[in-house]
């Protein structure tokens, strides 16, 4: 890496291989991420968004090719400490933790944590009450949206340099949309993080820095705002140029 690269990316993916079950599913990604830059990572149904991050946030161990934080290279780093220290990653779908109150689960997210944000604040972030949710137990009675929004919450309070959303508008339909786009913009604002967001959402998407399309387990091509916008009214003979975007990034 030149100190170039040091100096604007954050995470670099360097020709990134993975197979399971002797299928190829990551097939030579290579990438970078900027720091406080959003990302929306799009694509069909099994073009291996998933299992990119998972990736990324050391739950699968790549078979090739590495993974630089910082300028570092991550790669021998676990799952736990790559949470712990450097990359939040939330889930798909949240896990109940039955029995721990809403309150305890940010204490113990905030635990050695550089977020400057108190529990309160993380809950206004996500569009929830404190007064209504602190004490509220992590079971069966919240809805799916309430839980997704206390498990990103819980995510916002490591205040990790990279923040990992696997679809986060999954599960959230009786949350007004609007109102999901206000939490979003939210972190982007108040968080000085390198947002990476899998999504279908036409409207995430159009407002993220950089809109990332994958197909059978490769990087098809990368979108920035405007390219994507174009993309999007039908005007295609542009895409060559938006696939050297990163390129141009790497080696400018
Ligand atoms: N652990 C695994 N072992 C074997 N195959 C896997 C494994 N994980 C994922 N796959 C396969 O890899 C492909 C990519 O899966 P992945 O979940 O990454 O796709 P995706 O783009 O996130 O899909 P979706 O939009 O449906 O969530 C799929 O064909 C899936 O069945």
């Amino acid at each position: 890496m030149n100190t170039y690269i040091k100096e604007y990316v954050m995470l670099e993916l360097d020709n990134i291989c993975w197979q399971a079950d002797g299928k190829k599913i990551i097939n030579n990604i290579s990438m970078n991420f900027e720091k406080n830059k959003m990302y929306a990572i799009t694509g069909p149904n099994g073009s291996g968004k998933s299992s990119l991050v998972k990736i990324i946030a050391g739950i699968h161990k790549q078979s090739s090719g590495n993974i630089y934080l910082d300028g570092n290279c991550i790669d021998s780093l676990n799952i736990t400490k790559r949470a712990g220290e450097h990359i939040a990653y939330s889930f798909q779908s949240p896990v109940l933790f039955r029995g721990v109150t809403v309150s305890e689960l940010l204490d113990i997210a905030m635990k050695n944590s550089r977020n400057p944000y108190n529990k309160v604040e993380l809950l206004s972030f996500v569009g929830l009450d404190a007064r209504v949710y602190l004490n509220r137990s992590m079971d069966g009675t919240l809805s799916g949206g309430e839980l997704k929004r206390i498990e990103i919450a819980t995510v916002l309070a490591r205040n990790a340099e990279v923040l990992i959303l696997d679809e986060p508008e999954a599960g959230i339909d009786l949350w007004s949309f609007k109102r999901f786009i206000e939490t979003i913009n939210n972190i982007h604002e108040h968080f000085e993080t390198t947002i990476i967001m899998i999504s279908h959402q036409e409207r995430l998407l159009a407002m993220t820095d950089y809109v990332i399309y994958m197909k059978n387990g490769r990087i098809e091509h990368v979108y920035n705002q405007e390219s994507f916008t174009k993309h999007m009214n039908g005007e295609r003979d542009y895409e060559d140029k938006i696939k050297c975007i990163n390129r141009e990034l790497l080696y400018d």
